[in-house]
């Protein structure tokens, strides 16, 4: 069993909080690899995340070096099938691995609870929980990632969704890198090829697959005996089991196929999601998922068409409308110059009488617009001044702290608040209960580009995590700070904003004044509000902790850690729950396609973590001891010696693994112990071979 924390650690009141943001909320279990908690992401909205610790041990530091870099690697993961990871680190002597939480648990316990209850899941339930973990196995080959260690127990419900998790980086830790989890005794889902020693391939996953699919269907695995070799030797030599009759002999079909012995004969994940029965199912799948999203989602396929023709005949109308006002301009500038005054004059471009009142208005606006940013212009100048006065009413005054309300908070508000003309004067009340995203890309001017940005509409005082809708236009703002793009936003921006963000109705929730604050954009602003800072401690505390919350380097976009970037190249639709369930949609469109290309068989050699020297060093060290363990060193011995000439017999005759059983009891009390005896053998010839 892996090493864990000191228990004095462990059971202390006070939270528990690793890299300055998880906060340990409870212990799930532990495995063979280390400790899983249940944790708040305090930099993430206080999402539920889980923080696995695994012990490091004593390993070399490139080996840790090695799992921090698959772990990263892995972080590159995206699919909805897949469980989503987060954030790895090292506390003290612990390699920690933060991952997405599946309330649902893991496959495992599902089955065991219907087993309990004499429940049976459904076929439509099997196909689909089939289908999501094969799309997934099938995201993962084409990344040539295998995952090596798929059983009911690796695998994690969420929204009612399959999602593959644990991944190899724990096994690299404890040095069982080659053959899935041997430590664990689980041979139940390993391949004829692994058992035999012919190397691990993406076929291997998808056996495994066969093998979960079997026991959703019956809630008992394929290949069952007493003991370990029992098993083995069934998966090597016996046919898998029939299904029960109230499944179709289509299902059946597909599950056979799947536990095809010979690797070269099984189907890939990409073949099995052409087997007509499972593409049929498919088929259905994606247009009750693309129903079910619409309906959720508000999407009316009819409105959405509507509108979307509406708007190209706008844009349309728009395009034309900016050519004629250019060439007005264009035409105008001629005139009053004495050169071609007459040629301009003479050709005006052609109007009709729609264009014409259109382009009139047009001209309006842009002249009204342009005294707008006069306005502004002095306004600026006037907000300075008025900052500087109230700066020095600051040093003069020593205000009380803030108890709620607007008193100081209007009164900064008001100081440092650059107006956005086209809302005219709103009093502070209603500057704090309009949407984000009205508070966007005004340019003052074009030399001092200002993005002006409120910062947390509709969050409660305690809580700041506010409805997902309202964190849209924030979260888009960042991202294009982030990228370095443009600092203001252009109309199309801002209509995009306006379209996704929905601010719930009537919602308004009491603001926390100083958060009512305009942040600036610190780079280009010609106001530089550091000298503005307010010197009530907690006021400026405030203060800065909006820098903090908006700077382009701080860690704030929904996923934290190592997938911080990723992230905030997504999409803009910010729901997590709602991307995942367009992402799925995606799949199974994408693995309905006929011509989708089939991603070559991935094996051993071409994956993720290969392991270097020390880490099989490490591995061969542990097995040893763990058979000494469980066999005695004496009984270790003899089984030891016994199977490496009987695995290597020079003789040229291969002896099958019954043979092989037979002649260990002479040597052995239990056979099915040199399981591991086995593995030590294949890795040592493994270690020479290199
Ligand atoms: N992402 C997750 N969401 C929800 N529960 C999880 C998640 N990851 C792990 N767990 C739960 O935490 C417990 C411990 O998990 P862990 O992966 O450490 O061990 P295990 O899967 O039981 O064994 P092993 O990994 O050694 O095969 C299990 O009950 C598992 O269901």
């Amino acid at each position: 069993m892996a090493p864990s924390r000191p228990t004095k650690d462990r059971e202390s009141k006070e939270a528990r909080v690793l890299a300055n943001r998880y906060e340990i909320v409870k212990k799930l279990g532990s495995g063979n690899f280390g400790t899983a908690f249940l944790c708040k992401d305090r930099k993430c909205n206080n999402e539920f995340k889980v923080l696995k610790e695994i012990s490091v041990g004593d390993l070399q530091p490139d080996e840790t070096v090695d799992a921090m870099h698959e772990a990263r690697l892995l972080s590159k993961l995206d699919h909805p099938g897949i469980v989503k990871f987060h954030d790895s680190f090292i506390d003290g002597e612990f390699f920690c691995i933060v991952t997405e939480y599946c309330e649902g648990g893991d496959l495992d316990h599902k089955i065991t609870e219907y087993k309990k209850k004499g429940k049976s899941f459904d076929e439509k339930t099997v196909l689909n929980w089939t289908i999501q973990l094969i799309l997934a196995v099938q995201y993962m080959h084409s990344r040539r990632v295998l995952h090596r260690d798929l059983k009911t127990r690796n695998i994690f419900i969420r929204n009612n969704m399959m999602k593959i998790g644990d991944f190899g980086i724990s096994r690299i830790l404890m040095g069982t890198m080659d053959m899935a989890s041997t430590f664990t005794g689980t041979p139940y889902y390993m391949s004829p090829e692994v058992l035999k020693h012919e190397g691990y391939n993406s076929k291997s996953d998808v056996w495994s697959i066969g093998c979960i699919m079997y026991e959703l269907c019956t809630l008992e695995h394929a290949f069952i005996g007493q003991g370990l070799m029992a098993v083995m030797y069934k998966i090597v030599e016996k046919e898998p089991p029939d299904l029960p009759k109230k499944y179709s002999k289509d299902i059946d079909d597909v599950f056979k196929k799947m536990l095809i012995k010979d690797p070269e004969k099984r189907p890939s994940a990409t073949e099995v999601t052409k087997f007509p029965h499972v593409a049929r199912h498919m088929a259905k799948m994606k247009d009750l998922l693309t129903d079910e999203y619409k309906t959720k989602h508000n999407i009316n396929p009819e409105t959405a068409d509507k509108e979307a023709s509406e708007l190209a005949v706008l844009l349309r109308e728009k395009s034309r409308l900016d050519d004629l006002r250019s060439t007005v301009e264009k035409s105008s500038e001629e005139e009053d110059s004495d050169q071609h005054s007459y040629q301009a004059a003479a050709k005006p471009p052609k109007l009709t009488a729609r264009e014409r009142m259109r382009l009139k208005k047009m001209q309006e606006a842009d002249k009204r617009a342009q005294d707008l940013k006069k306005a502004t212009k002095i306004q600026l100048v006037e907000n300075t001044e008025r900052r500087e006065k109230i700066k020095t009413n600051f040093e003069k005054t020593t205000l009380p702290a803030w108890k709620g309300g607007y008193g100081e908070g209007t009164l900064l508000k008001e100081a440092i608040t650059v107006r956005d003309p086209r809302l005219g004067h709103l009093s502070p009340r209603e500057y704090g209960t309009l949407p984000d995203h009205h508070y966007h890309g005004y340019d003052s001017s074009d030399e001092e580009e200002m993005t002006v940005k409120h910062s947390t509409m509709y969050r409660r005082n305690s809580d700041r995590s506010g409805p997902k809708s309202n964190t849209v236009g924030s979260d888009y703002l960042k991202r294009s700070q982030s990228q370095k793009s443009p600092r203001t936003l252009t109309d199309r921006s801002m209509n995009s904003l306006s379209m996704t963000v929905q601010p719930p109705h009537g919602d308004e929730r009491p603001i926390t004044p100083m958060r009512d604050l305009m942040v600036y954009d610190r780079e280009h602003s010609s106001l530089d509000f550091k000298d503005g800072i307010p010197e009530t401690p907690d006021l400026a505390n405030t203060f800065y902790e909006q820098f903090n919350e908006f700077d382009d380097d701080a860690d704030v976009v929904v996923g934290g850690g190592a997938n911080d970037s990723d992230e905030a190249e997504g999409t803009l639709v910010d729901d997590p729950g709602q991307k995942e369930e367009e992402d799925f949609i995606n799949y199974l469109e994408r693995a309905l396609d006929k011509d989708e290309a089939e991603s070559t068989t991935v094996s051993d050699d071409s994956v993720l973590g290969a392991f270097g020297p020390h880490a099989r060093e490490t591995k061969i060290k542990n097995l040893k001891g763990e058979c000494v363990k469980i066999m005695g060193e004496e009984e270790f011995q003899k089984a030891y010696n016994y199977l490496r000439s009987a695995r290597t017999s020079q003789d040229g005759k291969e002896k099958s693994e019954k043979e092989i059983m037979d002649g260990l009891r002479k040597y052995v009390k239990n056979p099915s112990d040199c399981f591991m005896v086995d593995q030590l053998l294949f890795l040592e010839e493994q270690a020479k071979l290199s």
